[in-house]
């Protein structure tokens, strides 16, 4: 089924100037980019977006982190395009990614590395929402 989830490339990825490699990995999986768009994320923004880890000892870390630099927000659109990114991304900690993952390719760290995807398509419909409207979206 063609489903849409919600990508976040990571300051760490930014900061180093690998937007266009990691986009190239979406594309070549098959995933399309139906918006794009690059924002500087404010400690209020990245706090609501993270809140469901608010309680974990890693959560200033990861708030400081995504606020250090810019991101890339991103729409993908595919086959079962949550679960199919999801693959793409590879597991959170680069060492335990697949080859050919995005993290094994580029993550830093558990902390660093790299992009967000959704979890669920509901989650991603939320997310979508946070940074874009319908007419962003050109599928
Ligand atoms: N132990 C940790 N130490 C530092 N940062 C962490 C740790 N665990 C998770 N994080 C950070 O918090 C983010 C969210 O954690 P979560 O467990 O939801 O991972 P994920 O589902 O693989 O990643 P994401 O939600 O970003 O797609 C991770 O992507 C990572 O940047």
């Amino acid at each position: 089924m063609t489903e849409r989830t919600f990508s976040i490339i990571k300051p760490d990825a930014t900061r180093r100037n690998i937007t266009g490699k990691i986009n190239a990995v979406i594309e070549e999986a098959g995933l399309r980019i139906v918006a794009q768009r690059r924002v500087h994320l404010t400690e209020e923004q990245a706090k609501t977006f993270y809140a469901v880890h608010a309680e974990r000892p890693f959560y200033g870390e990861l708030v400081g982190q995504m606020t250090a630099e810019p991101v890339v927000v991103q729409v993908l659109q595919g086959d079962n395009a949550v679960a199919r990114y999801r693959e793409v991304m590879g597991a959170t900690n680069p060492e335990q990614a697949a080859d050919g993952t995005i993290r094994k390719l580029f993550a830093l760290s558990i902390g660093e590395n790299s992009v967000h995807g959704s979890d669920s398509l509901e989650n991603a419909g939320i997310e979508i929402a946070q940074f874009f409207t319908d007419a962003d979206i050109v599928g």
